[in-house]
């Protein structure tokens, strides 16, 4: 049976919970996304990866905002896997804005799920005027702690396996189904050479390529890598695409060329396997509705309602 905070509980989140509270609170959010798309549309990326990382870290509290302070110990910002997070300006300047009109109101949780539904629904291909995909349900609660060793035992590995991946997804409440379809936020963004070079030279230690990445694609990757390559270059998760949201991603993956080992574990198992052949041949529209409810879904894992938590005044301070 379902409990608080899981995804399959519906009942603790709602659709429009800032209508009386708040009333410009969604409207604020996407002012301030559609300022910074306008000026520089690869902002969507990392503002939907802000979101996930909040979400698979203690629920989607915020928690990934939090810096480090003296008192706290390391927090999720400074672990390993969120070293390439990028994208807080937005989510500051929104939580300011918000804070402007109705001070104390509206959670920075709350924030990250609107501010990714806003950015993706710019990108779409297609949906001209970047018109809203799905609903986010608010309601949620400000976490008070982050910490980077949780931040480094909950985010999926780009180097896993389909079960150790079902198995990450399943502990958030989250299916096999939204596994296929969620990873389909790869198709923009972008990666440093580090998260997937050892598919390249050294992939089971003996100096071998991954044998699930298309050779031709990986003699590629190896020339915008190279064996000492630069820790700042960043290459396309779909080459000269990659501010385009749409199906790509799961055109790569049929061909052997997503850019991680855990896209191309999508085609380890049968049922995601499935999913990604579907999807590849989907419209960008009936993609986007799919993973509009797996946001959802995701945007539940969990959460801090009612007198739970706080609402931050300031999304990197607890209050
Ligand atoms: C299935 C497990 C997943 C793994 C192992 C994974 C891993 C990664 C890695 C390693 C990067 C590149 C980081 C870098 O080197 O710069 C990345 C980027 C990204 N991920 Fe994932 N990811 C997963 C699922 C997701 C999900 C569920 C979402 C969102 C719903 C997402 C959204 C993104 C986006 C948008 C980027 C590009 C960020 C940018 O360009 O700044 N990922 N992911
Ligand atoms: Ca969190």
């Amino acid at each position: 049976s379902p409990i608080a905070g899981d995804a399959n509980c519906p009942s603790l989140l709602e659709v429009g919970h800032y209508r009386q509270s708040c009333p410009a609170a969604e409207s604020i959010v996407r002012a301030t996304v559609e300022g910074y798309f306008s000026r520089d549309p690869t902002v969507t990326a990392p503002l939907l990866r802000l979101h996930f990382h909040d979400c698979f870290v203690r629920g989607c509290d915020g928690s990934v905002l939090l810096n480090t302070t003296t008192t706290s110990g390391p927090a999720e910002k400074d672990a390993m896997p969120n070293q390439s997070l990028d994208g807080f300006y937005v989510i500051d300047a929104a939580k300011a804005a918000l804070e402007s009109q109705c001070p104390g109101v509206v959670s920075c949780a709350d924030i990250l799920a609107l501010v990714a539904r806003d950015a993706v629904s710019l990108a779409t291909a297609g949906n001209t005027g970047g018109a809203s995909l799905w609903e986010v349900q608010t309601g949620r609660r400000d976490g008070r702690v982050s910490s980077a060793a949780e931040a480094v035992a909950n985010l999926p590995s780009s180097f896993a396996d389909f079960a150790k991946l079902k198995e990450q997804f399943a502990s958030k409440g989250l299916n096999v189904k939204d596994l296929a379809i969620l990873s389909g936020a790869h198709a923009i963004g972008n990666s440093h050479c580090a998260s997937f070079a050892k598919r390249l030279y050294n992939f089971t230690g003996n100096g071998d390529a991954d044998p699930s990445l298309d050779p031709s694609y990986a003699a590629a990757l190896r020339a915008r890598c190279p064996p000492q390559f630069d820790n700042a270059t960043t290459v396309e998760m779909v080459p000269g695409s990659s501010t385009s949201f749409d199906t790509d991603y799961y055109k790569l993956v049929v061909s052997r060329k997503g850019l991680f080992h855990s896209d191309q574990a999508l085609l380890q198992d049968q049922e995601a396997g499935a999913l990604v052949y579907f999807l590849q041949g989907s419209s960008t529209q009936d993609f986007v509705q799919r993973f509009g409810v797996s946001m959802v879904r995701m945007g539940r894992a969990g959460v801090l309602t009612g007198s739970a938590g706080e609402i931050r005044k300031n999304c990197a301070l607890v209050n």
